[in-house]
């Protein structure tokens, strides 16, 4: 029966809303949940804290939303996470991994709370967290179930229940948004003691059947459609061949279907952002679900024939047509928009909805928090001035921008008369702005020849570079790049943004910083040192900050994991490099210092994902002008003594495209842009790479291709899995040791025998000894006392290697 609070569902309400978004940002205007998460997790807020603050942003969000013209029912999406979507499903599915039974009544079928939630999420003194990857092509990361032939799949209760019913309080009848059972499992990785050739997918019917239970709450709570997100359905990457997904998407559609709706379910939507769904159309309209929307930015219009030759049916399913992206800010061509909207309609024999292409999770809120004038909204000083030039700003749409433009192309070139005039305005003037192309940028591109992208035989390098660095031990240590970003360093960074430090007294707090971290790394003594990046807010957003073509935010916010977010950039025009970024912190380093600094720089392809990127370019030809600029910044430190300059490239494989046919086109163009900032040096300066936060196996090729000299990989949480397939690198190599995504601090004796693991497949003079990933959301206390560890454990395995 439904609940006493559920709204009535009004007549209207079986029918999917004309306009709606996929998705909303989750992190808060002002990264409300953040602050919330932040002071719970540090133990200055309670439990019921954080819940109050949770359910406050929610229902501003629902208020945001509605005000902003998403009126119709259903048309607002309730997808609020306290940490990260795949998550959810975990809990509401009590899929706990074994190792961290101790948390759970296995017995009690009651919803799993916050303690469960974090302690997955984050990790326990005992157990390391659910691993954490990357969401698809996006810079989100979502938390890696473990599924094994054992693990509790049960319906045990989900938030998003509660989410509807809150909405319906302010009066509005939402939309639930979960990831499908089938991205989610083959999102899953088989547990550790999973036998041999079992899959997660394995275990699809007991999720269903958990599916179909959590449908039944929704439906009681007043929710009239669910979204079930499926972006699996457009990637055919995944180990379980595509005919298996093609059946499992049938079969578990076909069993969630079979509920009468009403009671037992509400109407369902699969969502299928990301890129083209092409044929995987099939086993959702052969299973008879009620809606279904297509990324129409990435993807393109379904055939009316499917591959077997009988035309295909569309009659009996609703059809949301994802016209504006949200996975990046260029305002839509409404234009264009209307148009593939009626093509859509033309291929479904009806209307359609509209929507965006994917959740608006990948864009921040609003582009008002960045204007200063009248148009932006009042009381944003705290905000301190503005980042982004006016002209730029009108040439983007955020979150709230794009439900306009979802609201106007719904609404059509007549109706909405005043946006689409106002539209064409504004791309015309980006298509003329100065500094969208710039000549002399696009003449040095295309001077290039094959000798810009190599460097001389890799033997020959070798041994240069010994000769250079002769006092390295085997087996030498290093870091990643930077060292904790205290909130001194922070606030610091914040006093000079509003103007209360001026650039003087900020550059002193930073080079004290410096010499504090290299202090720190001749105490302990690691080998090759880093300066520590104290005065980068962000590995991507230093540099933009410094190049020509490219414009920050001020308030940007877009959720990367959890609590942590970044600002990424805005990639509007020709890329080139007016001075030096960084040679005066790396001799400042160097000059404290006999051992060897690396330079630091971030690499053409991370640059690139982590930014909004221009959409009137290819993107290759903006790598390589990207490229080009940090070509100049190696030499000039190779000129000023850097003999070790690193290029982090963390993103190389979150960029590569979701379909294997485009790979080859990808792989050309980015590895060539690392080699085209890396080749320019001499023999004996050695160029490392630093790459993370994915899964490799599938780009190993490439990443020998870079043509590194030594390339440090995230390694610890997979214990060195990845390293066999490795094994015909020539050049050095660096399995990260010690997992840096938790404050857990390795043992000595742990980092000696993963150590043991990387050399029973790399050779002891290939061997390098570093962390993950990068410190800067540690803590001095488990950094000083890791470090020491994995000084020590090379150490101990140096001197059993002779
Ligand atoms: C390595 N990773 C990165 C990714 N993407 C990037 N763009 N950058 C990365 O480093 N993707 C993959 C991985 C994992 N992802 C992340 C993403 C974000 C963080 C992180 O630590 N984010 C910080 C914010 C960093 C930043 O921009 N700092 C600025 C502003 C800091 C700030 O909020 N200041 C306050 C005032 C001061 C204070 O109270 O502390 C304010 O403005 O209100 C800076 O340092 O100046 C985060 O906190 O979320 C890590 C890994
Ligand atoms: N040099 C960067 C790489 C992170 S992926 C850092 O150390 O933070
Ligand atoms: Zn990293």
């Amino acid at each position: 029966m439904p609940s006493p609070t559920a709204p009535s569902t009004s007549p209207d309400a079986a029918a999917l809303p004309r306009a709606t978004v996929l998705g909303y940002p989750r992190i808060g205007r002002d990264r409300e949940l953040k602050r919330a998460l932040e002071s719970h997790w540090a133990g200055r807020t309670s439990a019921a804290d954080l819940a109050e603050a949770a359910t406050a942003l929610r229902a501003a969000t629902v208020t945001r939303l509605r005000d902003l013209g998403l009126t119709e029912p259903s048309s607002v999406p309730l997808d609020f996470a306290h940490y990260d979507q795949v998550l959810d499903v975990t809990l509401a599915l009590g899929a706990v991994p074994e190792r961290f039974a101790g948390l759970v009544d296995p017995a009690a079928s009651t919803p799993l709370g916050t303690d469960v939630e974090f302690a997955l999420a984050r990790g326990t003194a005992e157990q390391p967290p659910l691993e954490m990857t990357k969401w698809f092509d996006s810079n989100y990361h979502y938390l890696v179930p473990e599924i094994g032939p054992l693990t509790p799949l049960a319906y045990r209760g989900s938030s998003r229940v509660a989410h509807v019913r809150e909405a319906a309080g302010l009066g509005v009848v939402g939309r639930p948004v979960l990831v499908g059972p089938v991205t989610y499992l083959l999102l899953a990785k088989a547990s550790a003691d999973a036998p041999a050739g079992f899959r997660p997918l394995d275990r699809l019917d007991e999720v269903v059947a958990a599916y179909a239970l959590l449908l039944a709450d929704l439906a009681a709570a007043g929710a009239a459609w669910v979204q079930l997100d499926e972006p699996a359905l457009v990637s055919d990457l995944w180990e379980v061949p595509r005919e298996e997904v093609t059946a499992a998407t049938e079969r578990a559609y076909a069993a969630l279907t079979s509920a009468a709706v009403g009671e037992a379910r509400p109407r369902i939507l699969v969502a299928a952002p990301y890129g083209r769904l092409g044929c995987a159309i099939d086993p959702l309209l052969a299973a008879g679900v009620e809606a279904i929307a297509l990324d129409l930015v990435r993807g393109e219009l379904p055939a009316p024939t499917a591959p077997d030759g009988t035309t295909r049916d569309l009659s009996g399913v609703t059809l949301l047509a994802g016209v504006v992206d949200g996975h990046n800010v260029w305002r839509t061509d409404l234009d264009a928009a209307a148009a593939t909207v009626a093509a859509l309609a033309g291929v479904a024999g009806g209307p359609v909805g509209v929507t965006t292409s994917t959740s608006l999770l990948h864009v921040p809120h609003t582009v008002a928090d960045e204007l200063d004038d009248a148009s932006g909204d009042a009381g944003r000083s705290d905000l301190g001035p503005a980042t982004l030039p006016a002209r730029v700003a009108g040439w983007l749409a955020f979150a709230d921008e794009k439900i306009g433009e979802v609201l106007a192309v719904a609404a059509g070139p007549e109706a909405a008369a005043a946006a689409f005039e106002t539209n064409r305005a504004a791309l015309a003037d980006r298509a003329t702005a100065p500094g969208v192309v710039d000549p002399a940028v696009r003449a040095r591109a295309a001077e290039l020849s094959a000798d810009s992208f190599s460097r001389g035989p890799y033997a020959q390098r070798r041994a240069a570079q010994e000769a250079a660095l002769a006092g390295l031990p085997t087996l030498p240590t290093t870091t990643i790049g930077s060292f904790p970003q205290t909130p001194e360093l922070r606030l610091a960074r914040a006093a000079l943004r509003r103007g209360e430090l001026d650039a003087a007294a900020y550059a002193d707090a930073m080079r004290a910083e410096v010499g504090r971290v290299i202090a720190l790394q001749e105490e302990l003594g690691l080998d090759v040192l880093v300066h520590g990046e104290p005065e980068r807010n962000d590995m991507v957003q230093y540099f933009a900050e410094l190049l020509d073509g490219f414009a920050v935010t001020r308030n940007g916010w877009v959720q990367s994991y959890g609590s942590r977010c970044t600002r990424p950039s805005i990639l509007w025009g020709d890329v080139s490099r007016p001075e030096p970024m960084t040679l005066a912190w790396a001799t400042y380093a160097a000059s404290l210092t006999d051992k060897p600094v690396k330079g630091m720089l971030t690499g053409p392809v991370t640059i690139l994902a982590w930014s909004f990127v221009r959409d009137d370019l290819p993107l290759g030809e903006t790598a390589n002008q990207v490229a080009l600029a940090l070509r100049d910044e190696v030499a000039d430190l190779e000129a000023a003594g850097i003999g070790v300059v690193q290029v982090d490239e963390p993103a190389l494989r979150e960029l590569l495209p979701l379909r294997s046919a485009d790979h080859e086109a990808y792989l050309d163009w980015s590895v060539g842009s690392f080699r085209l900032a890396t080749s320019g040096v001499r023999p004996e300066t050695q160029i490392h790479t630093h790459l993370c936060y994915s899964e490799f196996e599938l780009i190993l090729p490439a990443i020998d291709a870079l043509d590194a000299d030594v390339t440090s990989i995230e390694a610890a949480r997979s214990r060195m899995e990845l390293l066999p397939a490795a094994a015909g690198f020539e050049r050095g190599i660096g399995p990260g040791v010690w997992d840096i995504h938790s404050p857990r601090v390795p043992s000595v004796e742990e980092l000696v025998e993963l150590l043991g693991l990387a050399l029973d497949s790399v050779g002891e003079r290939q061997l390098w000894v570093n962390p993950d990933c990068g410190l800067k959301t540690r803590g001095y206390a488990e950094t000083r006392a890791s470090l020491e560890n994995l000084v020590e454990a090379a150490r101990t395995v140096r001197s059993r290697v002779g």
